[in-house]
């Protein structure tokens, strides 16, 4: 665990101090945009037409956010056009690396031994936190993007004329009400796991729980009556959701002290969580091992001991029972 300081590797944690035991995500710096002719995107430059084998995607299936992108890959139809590397889950003093040994694919592009030379690669002197998932551009030889919400957006339409795969996950008639939930949800479930988890204070902690259940209060009752976030049409809002709940009971609710309860003892949550583990080709790329050793692994400073818990015993496969919303 570390960062890149003008091109050099430190390994240091986290800093909470500076506010009041706080964990604070630092911003993603590269922001270019993949489009379909390219033309330049909403931020960034332009140059990166989407083109078949030109793009390759490193992610970590233990992270949250890589997650998104793999589920995108896989509901776009992406996987012919979209290399992937997958990272270690032990994420230790040099940070996510890519030891066969203990999980990852290895780097198939450069047979790097760690993330962080990706970085350096793309600028020899980086400052900042080396995250997954990184887009990069085998053509420039650059990170197109290291921001997930991007690249989301990136695969949800560059590359449908190749595809064919028209599946609309931001639909111009329900942008506002999607940017409204993902709001609410990155504040307080997405981010707000990490908040409380990472907390150095007790204040900070208790204020990050009890945000975080009054948001799942909040999401509980939507979904009482409709089957997805924004209606009956599935969006990325759900996605963005999804690889929070997803991970919950096997990692939040212990490591993370997210214990008011569990994730399963929400009827309309659980069911929902469940749907979207059903939907084709996503339950691929869940991959509960790769969760469990990541965080209570690499955080020894909330897990010394390094022992990974056996359970919960969850089931995503039984029926989840959201036809009756319809949609
Ligand atoms: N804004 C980024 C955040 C990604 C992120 O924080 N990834 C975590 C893994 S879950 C990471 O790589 N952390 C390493 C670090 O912070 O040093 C995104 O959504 O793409």
């Amino acid at each position: 665990m570390g960062q890149l300081v003008n091109g050099v590797w430190h390994d240091e944690w986290y800093d909470t101090e500076s506010n009041d035991g706080e964990f604070v995500r630092e911003e993603a710096q590269l922001r270019h945009w993949i489009t379909a002719d390219g033309s330049p995107g909403p931020s960034g430059e332009g140059g990166f037409k989407a083109e078949k084998g030109r793009y390759h995607l490193y992610v970590s299936l233990a992270c949250p956010w890589a997650h998104r992108t793999l589920i995108f890959r896989a509901i776009k139809g992406l996987e012919r056009y979209i290399g992937v590397s997958i990272v270690s889950p032990e994420m230790l003093e040099q940070g996510w690396s890519f030891d066969k040994a203990s999980g990852s694919t290895g780097d198939a592009l450069h047979d790097f031994d760690y993330h962080h030379q990706i970085y350096t690669k793309n600028k020899a002197d980086y400052s900042g936190r080396v995250t997954v998932p990184v887009l990069w551009d085998r053509h420039s030889q650059r990170i197109v993007s290291n921001e997930s919400s991007d690249i989301i957006r990136m695969f949800n339409s560059a590359f449908d004329d190749l595809t064919g795969n028209h599946d609309d996950y931001w639909p111009k008639a329900l942008r506002d009400d999607i940017e409204a939930i993902n709001k609410d949800v990155y504040d307080n479930v997405n981010n707000g796991v990490y908040r409380a988890g990472f907390a150095t204070e007790q204040g900070a902690y208790e204020s990050a729980y009890d945000r975080l259940f009054a948001a799942l209060d909040r999401l509980e009752e939507r979904l009482s009556g409709q089957r997805y976030l924004v209606g009956a049409q599935i969006t990325e809002a759900d996605w963005r959701l999804f690889t929070t709940l997803i991970r919950f009971d096997a990692v939040y609710f212990g490591h993370f002290k997210c214990n008011r309860q569990t994730l399963s003892s929400f009827p309309n949550l659980s069911g929902y969580v469940r749907e979207l583990y059903q939907w084709p080709g996503v339950a691929e790329t869940v991959n509960f091992e790769h969760i469990k050793r990541h965080y209570y692994y690499s955080h020894d400073m909330i897990n010394p001991t390094r022992i990974i818990p056996k359970g919960p015993v969850l089931d995503f496969k039984s029926p989840h029972g959201r036809e009756s919303l319809g949609g």
